[in-house]
């Protein structure tokens, strides 16, 4: 689904990643973890096409990214919803609206997805929220809307960038049921976090490989996790 090759990223100054080499394939959970600053971030956005490796390859649903037009990476991205690390929505829109975005950017008609809208919002518990504006929400009930906005098209692959940031012990059980019941369907599922519990918690829910950036190599994290 998405594979990377010996793939390298540097913002400008030294390599930031190198010799990056993964392949997401159906169905599969991983972690990723590492120090603040280490690139976490910035390996979703390779996956997600916001960044171009600066050598190496990146594969999306078996197109090889580089080659790829804006349209063509605007149909890829369909395929992958994202949970940003700070949510981003639009605060003038309540959260029905913001949850129904990609629906709206695609040009289908939210009237015709009104049952799978209802469904989703009530899935991720915020059928009571629904009409407020994103600064009334907490950060849990954010980070759930956000999750709800990244799965509406239905995507293929979930890349989620500390979805449990901010948030209490609770609230991230609940946010990973939620992760582990969308990969249970099939989906692709990669989440970057620092919270080694959220891990440890998960291995007992759901076969799920964990991954850490190092000294900017990507590699499978120890049994110490
Ligand atoms: N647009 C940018 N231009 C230059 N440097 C950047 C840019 N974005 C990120 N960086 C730098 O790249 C490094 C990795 O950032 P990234 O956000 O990928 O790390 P991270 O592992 O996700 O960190 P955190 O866990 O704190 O979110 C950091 O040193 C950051 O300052």
């Amino acid at each position: 689904m998405i594979e990377l090759e010996n793939v390298a990223y540097s913002y400008g100054g030294g390599e930031l990643l190198s010799d990056i080499s993964l392949r997401l394939q159906p169905g599969s959970f991983h972690f990723l973890t590492g120090p603040s600053g280490a690139g976490k971030s910035t390996f979703l956005k390779l996956c997600y096409m916001e960044l171009a490796a600066t050598s190496g390859l990146v594969q999306v649903f078996g197109q090889d990214v580089a080659a790829l037009g804006r349209d063509q990476i605007a149909m890829a991205r369909r395929r992958i919803g994202v949970v940003h690390q700070d949510c981003q929505f639009l605060d003038h829109l309540s959260v029905l609206e913001n949850i129904a975005l990609p629906l709206t950017v695609a040009g289908r008609d939210i009237e015709a997805e009104r049952q799978n809208l209802t469904d989703l919002i009530a899935w991720v518990g915020l059928s009571a929220q629904q009409n407020q504006l994103p600064p009334e929400l907490s950060g849990g009930e954010r980070q759930r809307a956000a999750l709800a906005r990244a799965v509406i098209m239905g995507p293929d692959v979930i890349l989620a960038d500390e979805p449990t940031g901010n948030v209490d012990w609770d609230m991230s059980q609940r946010l990973l049921s939620l992760l582990i019941e969308l990969n249970k369907m099939g989906k692709s599922v990669l989440v970057a976090t620092h919270d080694l519990n959220l891990i440890r918690g998960a291995k007992a829910q759901v076969s799920a490989r964990v991954l850490r950036i190092k000294d900017q190599r990507l590699q499978l994290a120890g049994a110490d996790l």
